[in-house]
């Protein structure tokens, strides 16, 4: 049996309050500290939260504690998205296969979830507003600020996680030793969070099962729906440009610009000048860095070791992953050497986090232009048929990162491989009609990435 730790969370957002979960089942003793006061009597200042869309690798680990079912209850599937065009006509693209669905949940609501789940446990601990202002390595020693009263005061855990997000104060300390990598990198792009209310009558005004998208070629909004039947959207949109947040000054630009590019949209945002000019713009930021721990002491997680910009949906799930591996490789730890744990889960981490952040911004360019291209709709059809016809050799990207535990590098991998058969299939297709075309078929069997080479991925790098 693992010698009993005392552990200190900083943050207590999705990550830090479900390793909270996953750390206590163990029989350690944990304390979150979280510089927000508790979400669950404070109303959180809105107008920065882009929906969160959980996927497979988020539902395993919600299983591990026991509360998918229960979350599975307060979320909205959503089978495909719908893209609406300038004229406001309609197309649809499934996410996989049928049932296949990305689920819709509020960011607050899964985190007071989360939190109603660890109180009860006397092992966990929340202390909110305590703010990390600076952590010594060496000594694990955090200093905390009070963000009510002002006061201050000094932690000293035996081990510390740094689940404090994008801009981590661990990570912060870490930055600050030798040899570690840091890289940021901002979007050109901000994002702004707008309306769609319940219809009239209650209900949801546009298809609810659906993650609605305005692809406009270099901008984007987008829209999810919520269980009061409002959606949630989300305008991607440049700094700076002709079109861009720079270019609307008034009430007037703004109503302007969504008449001519989002005419279906407008009738249905009634809070639209009010939501727009009082929420602020978010920015879009990548973090990547290496290492993640600092010998047997403190461990970064989640998005404090690898923030990534929200378009594919997956930053929640992949947070949540990491806590699935820890969880695995404690199965097998030894309780010694704490430090050896934490480099191996960092190696085995890492590529995948890489991946999943350059993903996130290719999956940018494909939502907010190559999906309202009909040739890249047909491509994805045929994709469809080709994993439907060699279900063992072929999962398209999209679902080997949504639908499989399969390592976030060996999609991002394979899913290269795939684009460059694709680009040799679409040669011989203008109608879906075309796949049963002998020369189509006499290129896949060719080309097909063989079941054993879809299997040989490097297991180290992922789940096991
Ligand atoms: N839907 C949304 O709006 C957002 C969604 N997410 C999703 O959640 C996923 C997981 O995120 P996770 O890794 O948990 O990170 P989060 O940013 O969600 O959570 C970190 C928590 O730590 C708090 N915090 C930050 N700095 C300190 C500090 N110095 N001392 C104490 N607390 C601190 C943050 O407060 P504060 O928030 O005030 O910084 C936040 O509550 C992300 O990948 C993303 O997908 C993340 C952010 C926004
Ligand atoms: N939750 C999000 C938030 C912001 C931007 C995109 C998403 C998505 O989930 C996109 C979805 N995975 C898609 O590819 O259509």
């Amino acid at each position: 049996m693992t010698e009993k730790k005392n552990i200190a969370i900083m943050g207590a957002g999705l990550v830090g309050s479900l390793l909270s979960l996953y750390l206590a089942k163990r029989g350690h003793k944990v304390d979150l500290y979280e510089r927000r006061p508790d979400l669950r009597k404070n109303v959180i200042d809105g107008g920065r939260s882009i929906n969160l869309a959980l996927s497979d690798r988020g539902w395993r680990a919600l299983k591990g504690i026991g509360i998918e079912e229960e979350v599975r209850k307060v979320s909205i599937p959503m089978y495909g998205r719908m893209m609406h065009d300038e004229q406001g006509k309609l197309t649809y693209q499934p996410y996989g296969k049928e049932g296949q669905a990305i689920y819709s949940v509020s960011r607050g609501g899964l985190n007071m979830a989360l939190m109603n789940l660890s109180e009860p446990n006397n092992d966990i601990t929340y202390h909110f507003s305590r703010q990390a202002t600076d952590v010594n390595l060496r000594t694990n020693e955090v200093q905390l600020r009070n963000t009510e009263t002002g006061s201050t005061e000094t932690i000293q855990p035996d081990l510390l996680f740094g689940a404090d997000g994008a801009f981590s104060v661990v990570r912060g300390a870490m930055q600050r030793t030798e040899r570690f990598d840091y890289q940021q990198s901002y979007l050109e792009y901000g994002y702004k969070e707008l309306t769609i209310p319940a219809a009239a009558g209650g209900g949801w005004a546009i298809e609810k099962n659906a993650l609605h998208i305005w692809p406009r070629g270099n901008y984007m909004m987008i829209a999810l729906p919520n269980l009061d039947g409002s959606f949630t959207c989300t305008l991607f949109f440049p700094y700076e440009g002709e079109r861009s947040f720079a270019a609307i000054q008034n009430e007037q630009d703004l109503l302007g610009f969504f008449r001519e590019v989002f005419p279906d949209a407008l009738p249905l945002m009634p809070e639209l000048v009010q939501d727009y000019f009082e929420h602020p713009v978010g920015s879009l930021v990548t973090v990547k860095c290496f290492p993640w721990s600092y010998e047997d002491k403190s461990l970064l997680i989640g998005d404090a070791s690898h923030a990534v910009v929200p378009f594919y949906g997956q930053g929640m799930n992949a947070g949540f992953e990491d806590i699935t591996v820890l969880d695995q490789m404690l199965d097998s730890f030894d309780g010694e050497n704490w430090g050896q744990l934490f480099e191996a889960f960092e190696r085995r981490r890492k590529p995948n986090a890489d991946a999943i952040a350059d993903l996130a911004v290719l999956n940018f360019i494909e939502m907010r232009d190559k999906v309202a291209d009909p040739r890249f709709l047909l491509r994805k059809k045929i994709e469809g048929k080709i994993s439907e016809q060699y279900p063992d050799k072929w999962i398209p990207l999209y679902s080997m990162v949504t639908f499989t535990d399969l390592p976030y590098s060996y999609a991002l991998e394979t899913g290269r491989q795939q684009d460059k058969i694709m680009k040799k299939v679409m040669k011989h297709i203008k109608s879906i009609e075309d796949y049963d075309k002998p020369e189509v078929q006499k290129l896949l069997e060719k080309q097909l990435v063989t079941k054993e080479k879809l299997k040989k991925y490097d297991k180290s790098a992922g789940l096991e």
